[in-house]
């Protein structure tokens, strides 16, 4: 059946620290689906490649700094919401100047991946947390 939901094209990313933790951070309570735990990233600016935008977005979420090189990209999220159909691209990061910092989220936290499903996290991506267990 045709939908009128439009889509939208976030971007996110995974932070793997040197113990095969990742990073997850916590959504302001005053948002959509605040307190929820969710992978640093957003949505894309006018004439921005995804890797641009999650450089951007890393530097102005967690004040790091990475490289498109650093980027690699494992899976996406493909989730329809009330209002939208989300589509996010899903990449892993190793390899950042600068320690992160919640510039724009409530907390940050490093979990181990098979420790994931005890944050609550956007229905979105409860599928990648298979695919970080089965890279990590
Ligand atoms: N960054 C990020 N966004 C996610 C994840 N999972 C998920 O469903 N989303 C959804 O994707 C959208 C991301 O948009 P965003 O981060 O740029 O914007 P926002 O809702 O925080 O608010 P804003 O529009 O005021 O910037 C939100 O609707 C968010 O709920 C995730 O793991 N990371």
């Amino acid at each position: 059946m045709h939908s009128e939901k439009s889509m939208l094209f976030v971007v996110a990313c995974a932070l793997i620290d040197a113990d095969r933790r990742v990073l997850i951070a916590q959504r302001p309570a005053d948002k959509n689906m605040g307190g929820l735990w969710e992978f640093p990233g957003g949505k894309l600016e006018a004439g921005e490649s995804p890797e641009q935008a999650l450089i951007r977005e890393l530097r102005e979420e967690l004040a790091i700094d990475t490289q498109e090189a650093c980027l690699a990209p494992l899976t996406f999220a493909s989730f329809s919401y009330e209002n939208f159909h989300l589509l996010m691209p899903l990449y892993v990061c190793r390899k950042w100047q600068g320690t992160p910092q919640a510039l724009e989220h409530q907390a940050l936290k490093w979990v181990r991946p098979q420790k994931l499903r005890d944050y609550a996290m956007p229905p979105a991506d409860e599928p990648l947390i298979a695919h970080l267990c089965d890279l990590l």
